[in-house]
Order: C-alpha cells, then sequence, then structure tokens
C-alpha cells in the first residue's frame, strides 16, 4: 500500500494527539511506538518547535537534543508536557539535562533511528541559500560525523541550508565512514510541498489536504520546481503560473526582514518528514519528496517523490512528463543544481 502520497496534508500524530487529547493535560498514548529521534540544532528557530511536535508524537519514545547553546533548558522544559517520550538535551560541554554529567553527541546519537539536523545559521534578506555554504558546511559535516560514528543505520534528514550542498557533503562523510547508504540519507524539501500544496489550494479556492503538488529539483532558488501542471483539473494562467511558482521558492526570508527565515513552518515541514520516516521505519510504505541520490536526471542527486519503506529509500518514482513551462524550468535549473551538488562534494574532500 502506498502510505498517504507526499504526505504534507495528513493531520500528522503530533497533531492528531493534540486533537484528540482528553480533557486535562495528557495525550492520548495508545499507539505510542517505540523509536528514537535525535534533533541535532535542537535550540534553534526551527530546533526548539520540531522538538516540541516531537515531543507531542505518539510515534516517538526518546528524543534527544543536542545544540552548541541552549538544550538543557529546552529539554527541561518539554520533559514537562505529560507525553510518554523521555527528553535529554545535550551540549558540547559538560552541561546536561538531566544534570547527571554531559550525555554529549555520543549519546545523543547512540541507539537513534531517525537523526533530524537544522543546525547552522539562516539567511538574511539579499543572501541566497548558497551564501550559507561556508558556515553550514563544516557544521553539517562535523554532525554528520557523528552520526557516521554513533549511529550509522540511523536515517539522516537534512533541514540546514544549503540543502543542495549539505546532503552531498553528508554522503561523501558517510562514504569516507565506510557508512554511506543512499537509502537512508534524505536533504528535507516538505516545505517546499507545503508551500506549494497552501499556495494552489488558496488559488483555487480549496482545502490544501485536497491538493498535492509533486515539487522536484533541488532546494534553492531557481532548483525548486513545483509541477503545478499535475493538479488535478486546475487551469492556471501563465502568470498565475508564474507568480504560484516564484512564491514557493522564497517569500518568507524578506517577511521577516532579517530577523531569520521559515522557522514554524519549517518545524511542522520537518516533523512531517520525521513522522514519514518512522512510519516507513514501522513497516508502512510512504512515498514523499525528498533530495537523495538519485539517477533520474544527469544530476546525482535530485527532489522528487521516493518510495520509503523499513530500511530507507525502496523506489525512487519516475518523473513522468513535464509541462513546457516546467521543461524550461527544468532545463535552466541543471547546471546551478549540478554545480551546488560539486561544491559539497569538493567540499567534503578538500
Ligand atoms: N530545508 C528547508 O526547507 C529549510 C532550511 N532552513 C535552514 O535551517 C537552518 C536552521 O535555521 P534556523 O533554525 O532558523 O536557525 P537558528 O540560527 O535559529 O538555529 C540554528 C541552531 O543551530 C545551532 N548550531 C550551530 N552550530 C551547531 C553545531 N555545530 N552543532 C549543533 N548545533 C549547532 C545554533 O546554536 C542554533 O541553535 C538554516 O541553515 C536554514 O537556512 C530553514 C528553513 C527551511
Ligand atoms: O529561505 C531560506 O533561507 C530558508 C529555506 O530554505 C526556506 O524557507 O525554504
Amino acid at each position: 500500500m502506498i502510505f498517504n502520497r507526499h504526505a504534507t496534508n495528513a493531520v500528522s500524530g503530533a497533531l492528531r494527539a493534540a486533537a484528540t487529547s482528553p480533557r486535562g493535560c495528557s495525550f492520548s498514548t495508545t499507539s505510542a511506538s517505540k523509536a528514537k529521534v535525535a534533533v541535532l540544532g535542537a535550540a534553534g528557530g526551527i530546533g526548539q518547535p520540531l522538538s516540541l511536535l516531537c515531543k507531542l508524537s505518539p510515534e516517538i519514545s526518546e528524543l534527544s537534543l543536542y545544540d552548541i547553546v541552549g538544550t538543557p533548558g529546552v529539554a527541561a522544559d518539554l520533559s514537562h508536557i505529560p507525553t510518554h517520550s523521555s527528553v535529554t538535551g545535550s551540549l558540547p560541554s559538560p552541561v546536561s539535562f538531566p544534570m547527571k554529567g554531559n550525555i554529549g553527541l555520543e549519546e545523543t546519537l547512540s541507539g537513534a533511528d531517525v537523526v533530524v539536523i537544522p543546525a547552522g545559521v539562516p539567511r538574511k534578506p539579499g543572501m541566497t541559500r548558497d551564501d550559507l555554504f561556508n558556515t553550514n558546511a563544516g557544521i553539517v559535516k562535523t554532525l554528520v560525523e557523528g552520526c557516521a560514528k554513533f549511529c550509522p543505520d540511523a536515517m539522516i534528514a537534512i533541514i540546514s541550508n544549503p540543502v543542495n550542498s549539505t546532503v552531498p557533503i553528508a554522503a561523501e562523510v558517510l562514504k569516507k565512514a565506510g557508512k554511506y547508504d543512499p537509502k537512508k540519507l534524505f536533504g528535507v524539501t516538505t516545505l517546499d510541498v507545503c508551500r506549494a500544496n497552501t499556495f494552489a489550494a488558496n488559488s483555487l479556492g480549496l482545502d490544501p489536504k485536497d491538493i498535492d503538488v509533486t515539487v522536484i529539483g533541488g532546494h534553492a532558488g531557481i532548483t525548486i520546481l513545483p509541477l503545478f501542471s499535475r493538479v488535478g483539473g486546475a487551469k492556471f494562467s501563465d502568470a498565475e503560473l508564474e507568480a504560484l511558482t516564484v512564491r514557493t521558492r522564497d517569500e518568507v526570508v524578506a517577511a521577516k526582514a532579517g530577523a531569520g527565515s521559515a522557522t514554524l513552518s519549517m518545524a511542522y515541514a520537518g516533523y512531517v518528514f520525521t513522522e514519514n520516516l518512522l512510519r516507513a521505519i514501522r513497516g508502512e510504505n510512504v512515498v514523499q519528496c525528498a533530495f537523495v541520490e538519485s539517477s533520474l536526471t544527469d544530476a546525482s542527486f535530485f527532489a522528487s517523490p521516493v518510495k520509503i519503506g523499513k530500511n530507507g529509500i525502496e523506489e525512487i518514482l519516475p518523473l513522468g512528463d513535464l509541462s513546457p513551462y516546467e521543461k524550461m524550468w527544468f532545463d535552466k535549473m541543471m547546471p546551478e543544481l549540478k554545480s551546488q551538488i560539486q561544491k559539497g562534494v569538493a567540499f567534503a574532500n578538500a
């Protein structure tokens, strides 16, 4: 069974749990699963709300938070929420929550089923995602070295930008350590799908849950290519199509005017992605878009719908036909995407 295609429309477990909360302050834990999720960069703008959603999730029994600042406090705070999962917060220095000596990156990662990485700096207006490379490349490299050492079998979901380069960096780091499994490494592009669904639904006067837009390519500027031509029954004018496509690529950084980039919607998208990975690990077949090693095009990594099972990616689904408008953007995007991938590979091997 194909579960939950692209899967951003479904009410996720955490939100379902909240919606079905009994009176008082406890969420229902009847369907509680046993899984450990580690969030690296957990004290940040994305990390905190993402960790909150994870704490609410019936899919997660152990939540381990890591950052260079703040995680003992974030973990203490979350630990007061009466759901079934335990929470730990760790720093590189010897302070942690619970206060019994720093558990460090090793214990944060040991036994993790899924590692989600939103560590790194966000954009300010006028910057491209690629402008974050110099700072974030090294952060992702170090954290993925930790994954290779302490949780080589975990699924790794990378949020840190520029995703088009940080995912190839992660792949090279894992290869060097002899731990690379391309089926288990993902760049998170779910926010692009969330946006495309929301904007298309608004434009058509529909409920976003009834829309399911495939977004392909990568996660930066013109490499983000939503396939609005596949929205059943929709006839967008050329101007509408252009406006929807451009809006899906970039809006929040300018609106936040220097205070960072998307955090709350990204936490939602990151949580949906994580929950789908956990469902896949539990044995459900999940299809969702992700930026993964791929042979669909001549770029070595590409975002497209992938079918995920217990052991990671089972199938990268065929792209199908593109409309002339989409083909135009596809051709424009490919050199940029390939060069951003190559930049990541070169960095990791320098
Ligand atoms: N893939 C996507 O769709 C999206 C990606 N992003 C990216 O996510 C990243 C994080 O964004 P925000 O949470 O807004 O930034 P933020 O600055 O609020 O939080 C980042 C966190 O990472 C931590 N950090 C830095 N170095 C670290 C290290 N070596 N180990 C562990 N933690 C470390 C910081 O202390 C901070 O708490 C940015 O690169 C941003 O561009 C943002 C939105 C969407
Ligand atoms: O725009 C940014 O820099 C953050 C991001 O990747 C997004 O919101 O899609």
